[in-house]
């Protein structure tokens, strides 16, 4: 029997866009009590219904602004729904934008313990997880350097390690191993599939069709905040790519 883990009914998004140009926050209250910002809704997400099965590792595809990013920040429980509603079933380990849950001006040894906290486990935990995360993300010579020094290869190493130290029931990762180098990125595709085996559900966004057909099964193309198609994902990858 299949297990739904994550279930997404009829969601919309809207944001609110400033159209505004104000160069204080004071000018800004001022406006807004005054009830002078010029704001233009923008609907970022249409009505998206899916479901996603345990065990599946789905793609999200779409061109530039198609609302991935909008989708899976839903999905994590940064952002909420305008309408509609999205269920999930476990742990969520969200790699959604580079850096998030950082401090840059910590070191990489107290990033760690603070992502830790932001993911949910406890000090023990990530004591006993160090020495693995420092492994895998190779970064050894640089522990105790305030991660504003680090590049973005090296910000996705520590992300991706501490994402990865444990088996969450659903991994998100949006763009980030595309900054990594070629060596780092198949290390990480390994990871993904021993993590896949061990029963966790990968949502994925890649502009890499190659690495999306390594990582996935399962496939949903979005196009202008609307679900254009969902399903097998060398179909929806050949359909994309026309
Ligand atoms: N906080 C926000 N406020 C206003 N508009 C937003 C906000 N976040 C996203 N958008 C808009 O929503 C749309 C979808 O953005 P999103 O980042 O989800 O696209 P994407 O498919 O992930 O794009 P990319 O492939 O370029 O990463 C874009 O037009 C974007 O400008």
């Amino acid at each position: 029997m299949s297990e739904v883990i994550v279930e997404i009914d009829h969601v919309s998004m809207q944001f609110n866009l400033y159209k505004e140009r104000v160069d204080s926050i004071k000018e800004y209250m001022i406006k807004m009590f005054k009830k002078q910002m010029n704001v233009e809704p923008f609907i970022a997400l249409q009505d998206i219904s899916f479901k996603v099965e345990k065990g599946d590792s789905l793609a999200l595809l779409g061109m530039n602004g198609s609302g991935k990013s909008t989708l899976l920040k839903l999905i994590a429980g940064v952002l909420k729904p305008t309408t509609g509603s999205i269920k999930t079933v476990g742990t969520i380990a969200p790699m959604i934008e580079l850096g998030a849950g950082f401090d840059i001006d910590l070191t990489a040894r107290e990033n760690i313990f603070l992502n830790g906290a932001v993911l949910g486990y406890s000090k023990a935990d990530m004591v006993s997880h160090f020495d693995k995360i420092i492994d895998f993300s190779e970064l050894h010579d640089f522990v105790d350097v305030p991660i504003k020094n680090f590049s973005s290869g090296m910000l996705a190493r520590l992300g991706f390690s501490i994402s990865t130290v444990t088996q969450p029931d659903i991994l998100i990762i949006d763009e980030i191993l595309s900054v990594g180098d070629y060596k780092f990125q198949e290390k990480c595709e390994i990871r993904i599939h021993e993590m896949i085996q061990g029963g966790t559900t990968i949502l994925f966004v890649s502009h890499s069709m190659e690495q999306v057909k390594e990582i996935c099964n399962k496939a949903v193309y979005i196009e202008k905040g609307h679900v254009l198609e969902y399903g097998d994902v060398h179909q929806i990858c050949d359909r994309y790519m026309v």
